[in-house]
């Protein structure tokens, strides 16, 4: 083989045009006949990667073309020599789709192997495509310093034509800990590790070692014990709740601060895949899910690329008191956990938990979830407080990101349902379905201060009062009444003149007809959606209830007893309502024995869609009206156990608004913290042991079905009084808030801060029995439908829910919603979600805010509060971003980005 000189380059050579490398080669294809095909034979196109890892899948034998290849720092540039060249004799192929490269051994022939991941039509948009392209060299070292001087382009090495190509330039290749939990998603982990990922990762030349989990919390003990030096990357092949264990197995060592430092990957096999979704979001690829998802984010990791990732610290109440209490009966203290994706109370964790029944639809069960909550929409009461980013105590070296908004605008106009409303309006109209629970004397209470509320406000606005939903249609109407309201009481604020408001209300009866009319359709239209919908979601459920029913056959006896804790649940209460029903059957459903059962058992979710569909929404909304009963100490769905005559209603807390309102007296008792040391962490002392004393690796871990693998070269806050989970009876007057006009300048404080927590602190939070600084923090209060709080661009592979959201800005994405919003607005946001362009939906329900640091108390005595997708204890919590303290492998395709 010929191998002809370089273009004459320049002596220090730093054009990425320059070639580094030129060289004549024989194209290898199958079958031996490249058929005129440009820029040598490629194989494996159109399809992912099949062969298993470590038998690389070449073509057979050399055909009769040669090419003559030119590398350049970017691209290789194949021209077609013999045949001659006709128009598409010339490719050039760009260094940033190439997943590796390799040569292989004797007594292999003398190859050149190129594995190629280009973008290509799919049936649903673009997506990354395998080819793999392999040339015949003339002898094994020009092979090799080929495969040399591509690898070191792909680390990172720099390189110059006046390089000497050998092996040594090469550092070690990367080894990679894969952690499969093969039960998550739709139970298909080690099928993609076996047909996709591994073959992936040993084209691109790293090694690896792969442990399946267990159980729960198996990768949380391992990553607490085992010594991280020995990898370079620890990679999930699940969904997002593997690396969320990863994540604190982290940090529960003692070395956490390096260790943290680990980079991180996933490869998406879950239900939610939020993180995946990020990650091929800033690689740049078109949204997909399931396999091409799999495999752009595949593709990311043998790229290498590693940036910084935000972790938030998030504090949890105490688990419920059998659960959390110590050996001699005191309750345990607040949990501390480190979250890398997002808190959510309300709508979303509801659909996130819920919808665990569906597993097996894969990312649909999210669908029918959504579908299933909307139709029995519920709204909790709730206080959100915040620091939005620049407030008082901004460190100087926090990479801010400008927020969405403004800060002032987020108050002023985010927050607008609040602020331009006259406060008594805000909460009382939104009475949903936390209401529900009312005793029959309460009940009745409750209806006359109601009606008597009602008068009162209809005396002063002439309309308004609680508008019961019983259509997407009327829901929507009776938003726009609210918009037209908030714009009337605008402009009257800018007339300096309220009682413009008035003449607006009256305005409402004989509003616009065009715009009726496009309500009416636009209220069909969504129907039709959720009809679709509803329809797909249908047969899939269907599938799934078969077998449901298979398994209810083998497991008749066990199921019978539980069930009867489901039937015990249900009849607790006779006198409640059938959605109450329902609720119990939740709260049996968060016993983890009990969970599995329910999965089982649980109404088909045709059934369900079915049910939804055929009745009118109204039906439930009636059940909204009623009034809640907090009469019985009773157990929430986490299983806490709270009082259901907790927190009577307080007028003063009915005004439901109120911005930077400090607490004026703390329910919390202020007794000293004490150090939250879980089992976890006290385990986590002992010293770190090698890998292979605590497991075994991928070629026992692997089930007997798949063909043995090529194995890796495995490397040989403070203490919480008892009325901390939800407000007791006494604590009614600690719901008393100054009601401070935004704007108003509070008395600093100095800043308060845990003493105690492990490292790092929360430095911008008190402990969380303790009341907030003033200073600078924003409150509100009132039903909220969601709150959800996200530091990632997506909530899972298909929703974007915080577009401008980076790895590492620095920021808590806040979204909430409030009581009050339409059924058909509520979805249209999810759907809006999907595309990201719901930041631009309006609503005075809806608000979108930036912040450092947050905290959330349920007012409602049951809910589910999620963190990273995960049930955490019901009530209070805190949260504060950490910037920058993780790292995540992210491809190389961003800014800044480091190589792991
Ligand atoms: N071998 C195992 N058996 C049972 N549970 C496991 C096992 N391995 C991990 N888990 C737990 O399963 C839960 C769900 O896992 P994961 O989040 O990875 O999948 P998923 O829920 O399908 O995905 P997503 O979170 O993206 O929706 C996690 O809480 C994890 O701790």
């Amino acid at each position: 083989m010929r191998s002809p000189s370089p273009r004459s380059p320049s002596p220090n050579s730093s054009s990425t045009e320059d070639a580094l490398l030129h060289g004549q080669f024989t194209d290898w294809s199958a079958g031996g006949s490249s058929g005129g095909s440009s820029g040598g034979s490629s194989s494996g196109a159109d399809s992912g990667p099949s062969s298993p890892a470590g038998s690389l899948s070449l073509p057979s034998s050399p055909s009769s073309c040669t090419y003559a290849l030119t590398l350049t720092c970017t691209h290789i540039h194949v021209q077609r020599i013999c045949p001659r060249p006709g128009k598409e004799g010339r490719v050039v192929l760009p260094l940033s789709e190439l997943a590796g490269c390799n040569c292989p051994r004797v007594p292999a022939p003398p190859l050149f192997v190129l594995y190629w991941y280009p973008m290509g039509r799919r049936r649903r948009g673009v997506a990354k495509r395998r080819q793999v392209r392999a040339y015949l060299a003339e002898s094994r070292a020009e092979a090799e310093k080929w495969n040399t001087a591509v690898q070191c382009l792909l680390r990172g090495i720099d390189i110059s034509v006046y390089t000497e190509f050998n092996k040594s330039l090469l550092p070690r290749p990367r080894r990679l800990l894969l952690l499969v939990n093969p039960f998550s998603g739709r139970g298909l982990a080690m099928q993609w590790c076996q047909t996709h990922i591994l073959p992936m990762i040993s084209e691109a030349n790293i090694s690896y070692n792969l442990i399946q989990t267990e159980r729960q919390n198996h990768a949380r003990e391992l990553i607490r014990e085992i010594s991280l030096h020995e990898w370079d990357g620890i990679v999930i092949v699940s969904g997002d709740g593997l690396l969320h264990e990863v994540i604190n197995g982290l940090m529960d060592r003692p070395d956490w601060e390096q260790a943290i430092k680990t980079p991180v990957g996933i490869l998406p096999c879950g239900s939610g895949n939020a993180l995946a979704g990020s990650v091929n979001y800033y690689a740049g690829y078109d949204m997909c899910l399931r396999e091409p998802l799999l495999i752009n984010c595949c593709f990311v990791l043998c790229r290498g690329g590693v940036r910084p990732m935000d972790l938030v610290s998030v504090t949890t109440s105490p688990p419920p008191p059998s659960a959390s209490s110590d050996q001699n009966g005191r309750p345990s203290s607040p949990k501390r956990l480190f979250s890398f994706l997002s808190v959510a109370w309300g709508f979303v964790s509801d659909v996130d938990i819920e919808s665990e029944r569906y597993r097996g639809l894969g990312s649909a069960r999210f669908t029918l979830g959504t579908l299933v909550r909307l139709a029995s929409l519920r709204s909790y009461k709730g206080r959100l407080s915040y620091l939005p980013p620049g407030g008082a105590n901004s460190t100087p070296d926090v990479p801010l990101q400008t927020p969405h908004r403004p800060l002032s605008r987020s108050i002023t106009e985010g927050l607008e349902g609040y602020c331009r409303m006259p406060i008594h309006r805000t909460c009382s109209d939104m009475g949903l379905s936390e209401q529900r629970s009312l005793q029959k004397g309460d009940r009745e209470r409750e209806r006359e201060e109601r009606q008597r509320e009602r008068m009162r406000r209809r005396g002063r606005t002439r309309g308004g009062g609680v508008v019961r939903a019983s259509s997407l249609a009327e829901d929507r109407e009776r938003e726009l009444e609210a918009e037209e309201r908030m714009e009337g009481i605008s402009s009257a604020d800018s007339n300096g003149r309220l009682e413009s408001n008035e003449e607006e209300e009256e305005d409402d009866s004989t509003r616009n007809v065009t715009e009726e009319e496009y309500d009416v359709d636009e209220g069909k239209e969504v129907e039709e959606r959720m009809e679709g919908m509803s329809r797909s979601s249908t047969e899939s459920s269907e599938r799934l209830d078969s077998e449901r029913n298979e398994n209810i056959s083998t497991n008749e006896e066990g199921e019978n007893e539980r069930w009867n804790g489901v039937d015990r649940a249900r009849n607790l209460r006779e006198d409640n309502s059938a959605d109450e029903g329902r609720e119990e059957e939740e709260e049996a459903y968060s016993n983890p024995d009990q969970r599995k059962t329910l999965r089982k058992n649980s109404a088909p979710s045709s059934q369900i869609a079915t049910a939804f569909f055929s009745r009118p929404i109204g039906a439930d909304s009636e059940q909204e009206v009623e009034t809640p009963a907090y009469e019985r100490e009773d157990k929430d769905l986490n299983g806490t156990f709270f009082h259901r005559n907790a927190f009577p209603v307080d007028p003063a807390r009915e005004r439901a608004l109120t911005i930077s309102s400090p607490f004026r007296r703390s329910r919390f008792s202020l007794s000293k913290p004490k150090t939250s040391v879980d089992q976890n962490q006290k385990s986590s002392v002992s010293k770190p042991r090698p890998l292979s004393l605590l497991q075994q690796s991928n070629s026992n871990s692997l089930p007997p079905k798949f063909p043995p693998l090529s194995l890796a070269l495995s490397p040989s806050p403070p203490s919480s009084p008892s009325n901390m989970g939800l407000p007791s009876s006494t604590s009614s007057s600690s719901f008393a808030f100054d009601l401070v006009q935004p704007g108003r300048l509070l008395k600093p404080r100095p800043p308060v801060t845990s003493p105690v927590d492990p490292p790092p602190q929360d430095d911008l939070l008190p402990p969380l029995d303790q009341p907030l600084p003033t200073r600078d923090w924003v409150t509100i209060e009132g039903d909220f439908v969601l709150v959800l709080a996200i530091y990632q661009s997506h909530l899972g592979a298909d929703l974007l829910a915080a577009p401008h959201a980076k790895f590492d800005d620095g920021l808590i994405h806040l979204t909430f919603v409030r009581a009050g919003i339409s059924r058909a607005t509520l979805l249209r946001l999810f759907l809006a979600m999907e595309r990201g362009t719901h930041l631009s939906l309006t609503s005075p329900y809806v608000s979108h805010v930036s912040a450092r640091a947050f905290r959330l108390q349920p007012l409602s005595p049951r809910g589910t509060l999620t963190v990273d997708g995960e049930l955490v204890p019901y009530g209070p919590l805190q949260a504060q971003i950490h910037p920058s303290m993780a790292r995540v492998i992210v491809g190389d395709s961003g800014v800044k980005i480091t190589r792991f």
